[in-house]
């Protein structure tokens, strides 16, 4: 039996979907989403991408050759220079100050969702890391081609969220997500059936705590 990265997804259909398509997408690719809860979905993403460079700088430290470091090394570049970057920019565009970022309150399902990937990490190997890792790099990619499939999606100037779904269509990003499931397509081909069910436990984990992350922006919870 030789597994792939699909077959990750497939085992977690359910909630795969669930994130994938959740009401906090659904609204924002409508433009009809509030722009207080998109507000606190920004600063709480805020927080969450600062761990997220983390958790892939552990993976860059476990890596155990330079392939691995030069994999590991490009998604860290994802998410400081191309995402980060382009959020702090965006946040002062929505009328959130860096000053105000360097002061959040961190909300539960960002910290349960940043430390369960870090723990993940930290127990296991660069393989469970990067399962962990996966719904947030290949998952959002997927969103965003969610988003383009929907008849009902507004695009355009006339929806505010426009320049966010620019971001995880953009080539840039795509493109790390590509070079992410190549390498747990590779990896995923040696596992044995034990390992992979182990794979699937995290990949599942990770994809709730997704799901809890839009519901904690819809809700403005802290
Ligand atoms: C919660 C969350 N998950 C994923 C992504 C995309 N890197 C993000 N910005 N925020």
């Amino acid at each position: 039996m030789s597994y792939s990265f699909a077959d990750l997804t497939a085992a977690c259909h359910d909630e795969w979907r669930a994130y994938i398509e959740h009401e906090f997408v659904r609204q924002l690719s409508e433009g009809s989403l509030p722009a207080d809860v998109f507000r606190h979905y920004l600063k709480q993403d805020y927080l969450f991408l600062i761990h997220f460079g983390r958790a892939y700088a552990l993976a860059t430290y476990k890596s155990r050759n330079i392939a691995e470091l030069r994999h590991s090394l490009d998604g860290l570049k994802t998410i400081i220079d191309l995402e980060l970057g382009l959020h702090v920019d965006y946040c002062r565009e929505w009328g959130i100050s860096e000053e105000e970022l360097a002061a959040l309150p961190e909300a539960r399902a960002t910290m349960a969702y940043t430390r369960y990937v870090l723990d993940t990490g930290n127990r296991g190997d660069l393989l469970d890391m990067h399962v962990a890792l996966a719904p947030c790099l290949v998952g959002y990619a997927v969103v965003a081609d969610w988003i383009n499939s929907r008849a009902e999606t507004l695009r355009g100037d006339g929806n505010p969220y426009e320049a966010w779904i620019r971001m995880y269509e953009s080539d840039g990003f795509q493109a790390a997500r590509r070079a992410e499931e190549a390498w747990l397509d590779e990896r995923l081909t040696e596992v044995t059936p034990r390992r992979f069910e182990e794979l699937v436990t995290i990949f599942r984990d990770a994809i709730r705590l997704e799901i809890a992350f839009w519901q904690q922006g819809l809700d403005l919870s802290i």
